[in-house]
């Protein structure tokens, strides 16, 4: 993961005719990671999906080096796929070295279908999947969304490991996460 790193400069965003933020800059180096806090509909998901190349911003510069990892609501599995299955189809294209299910909790559900899964369980396997993605650079929406007590520490924990081993992750969560370097932004301080 060395080189990882994530930077965005005068950023601003419109959805529809409404400019929801404006003059947006930050920098992340390898190790590092940033919370993106806000009321709904600030455009927290909306910051992680240009950060992500899937949303061509109004203004401003991004440079991002290294692979990208995306968690947000929508866990990309194929809903009908057992779990084992929906997580193997990723590994393929991921080339996974090893599977991360059992580190989500997620080895005795292996062979159920994605659709029956709760939500913490989708979300489990979303971030199996990432995990087995092995990307340098974390963009996590609303990450503990759904999640238990342990699941919330889990993630935490992955997150310290992750920057610790030279990734960088980008953070949107209305609730509190402890994050390494602890820095947040508060996306409404960037509304026009
Ligand atoms: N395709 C779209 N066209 C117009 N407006 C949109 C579109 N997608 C989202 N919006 C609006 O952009 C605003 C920001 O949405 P976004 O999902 O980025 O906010 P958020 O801070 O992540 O909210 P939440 O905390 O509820 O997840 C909302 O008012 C939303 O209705």
């Amino acid at each position: 993961m060395q080189g990882a790193s994530l930077s965005v400069t005068d950023l601003a965003c419109r959805r529809g005719d409404r400019v929801l933020f404006a003059g947006l800059s930050f920098a992340l180096d390898a190790g590092e990671a940033l919370r993106v806090a806000g009321p709904n509909g600030t455009g927290k998901t909306s910051l992680l999906r240009i950060v992500a190349g899937l949303l061509r911003p109004m203004r401003g510069g991004l440079r991002r080096e290294g692979a990208v990892g995306l968690v947000d609501e929508r866990p990309a599995l194929d809903p009908e796929l057992p779990l084992g299955r929906a997580l193997d189809f990723w590994a393929g294209i991921d080339g996974a070295r090893e599977a991360a299910s059992e580190r989500l909790g997620l080895a005795e559900l292996l062979d159920v279908p994605v659709r029956y899964l709760s939500t913490g369980q989708k979300k489990r396997a979303a971030l199996a999947r990432l995990l087995a993605q092995d990307a340098p650079i974390w963009l996590l929406d609303e990450p503990l969304n759904g999640l238990d007590t342990d699941g919330a520490a889990l993630v935490e924990e992955l997150l310290r490991q992750h920057c610790s081993g030279g990734g960088v992750a980008l953070v949107a969560s209305h609730q509190p996460i402890a994050m390494p370097g602890d820095e947040t932004i508060r996306i409404e301080d960037f509304r026009p």
